[in-house]
């Protein structure tokens, strides 16, 4: 298990994923609490049962699986059913992410998640790492990603945590308003710092 774990946080579509795709071609351990997310509502599981059972049938694809679409539309209209579902999946993320970190074995490890900072995520880590972005090249990079609408995504970064605050929760910020190859160069100083406080640790 990796004693020293950084959490890598920024609002949708900052660049998260592409930032610490980075880490690990330099051979730490990512968690990405998004990908955990997806795993606690697998097809066939009880959770996913549950949220069927709450918001009906149409939330489930023909394969069996979660309709993630029709989910989205409905939890980013509604703060009651997104905290219903928050309620439901956070715990179980928790403990998801848990035992993927305890199975991390790099110098540090990365927990990658968009709610860091508003769930408390942010207690499971020792330094946090902020990826920042204007709003409007979030957006612009979001709706290229996605097919979401920028209505939708507009929904999305409504409910998160504003830009400022976060920043200022933040031990590290990258700013990712430049190329990839920039944010690579910011990721490699980051990492040197990390080994060394990793191995203070
Ligand atoms: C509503 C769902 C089904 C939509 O799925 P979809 O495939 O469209 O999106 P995905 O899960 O990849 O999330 C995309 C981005 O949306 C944002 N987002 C997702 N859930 C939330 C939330 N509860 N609050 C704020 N932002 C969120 C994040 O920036 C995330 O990176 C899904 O996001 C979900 O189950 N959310 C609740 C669980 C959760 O809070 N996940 C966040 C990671 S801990
Ligand atoms: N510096 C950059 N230059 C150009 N494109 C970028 C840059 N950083 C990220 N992107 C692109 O922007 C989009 C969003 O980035 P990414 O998927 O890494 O964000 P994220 O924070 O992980 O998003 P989410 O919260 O939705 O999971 C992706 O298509 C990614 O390839």
């Amino acid at each position: 298990m990796s004693s020293f774990v950084v959490g890598v946080t920024g609002g949708i579509g900052s660049g998260k994923s592409a930032a610490t795709a980075h880490f690990e071609t330099l051979g730490i351990s990512v968690v990405d609490a998004d990908i955990v997310s997806r795993q606690v509502v697998a097809k066939g599981t009880h959770a996913l049962e549950t949220i069927v059972e709450h918001f009906g049938e149409h939330v489930i694809l023909d394969t069996g699986e979660l309709n993630r679409a029709a989910l989205r539309k409905i939890v980013f209209e509604s703060p009651d059913e997104r905290i219903w579902l928050e309620h439901l999946t956070h715990p179980l993320i928790r403990e998801a992410i848990i035992t993927a970190l305890t199975s991390a074995d790099s110098p540090y490890a990365i927990l990658a998640s968009p709610l860091l900072f508003e769930s408390d995520q942010y207690k499971m880590v020792n330094r946090t790492l902020v990826i920042d972005v204007p709003e409007a090249l979030q957006l612009k990079r979001t709706c290229k990603r996605d097919d979401n609408s920028e209505q939708q995504v507009r929904a999305i970064m409504a409910v998160q945590m504003s830009r400022q605050d976060r920043v200022s929760k933040a031990d590290d910020v990258i700013q990712n308003d430049q190329d990839l190859a920039y944010l690579h160069s910011q990721v490699e100083l980051l990492h040197t710092q990390y080994l060394a406080l990793a191995k203070q640790s």
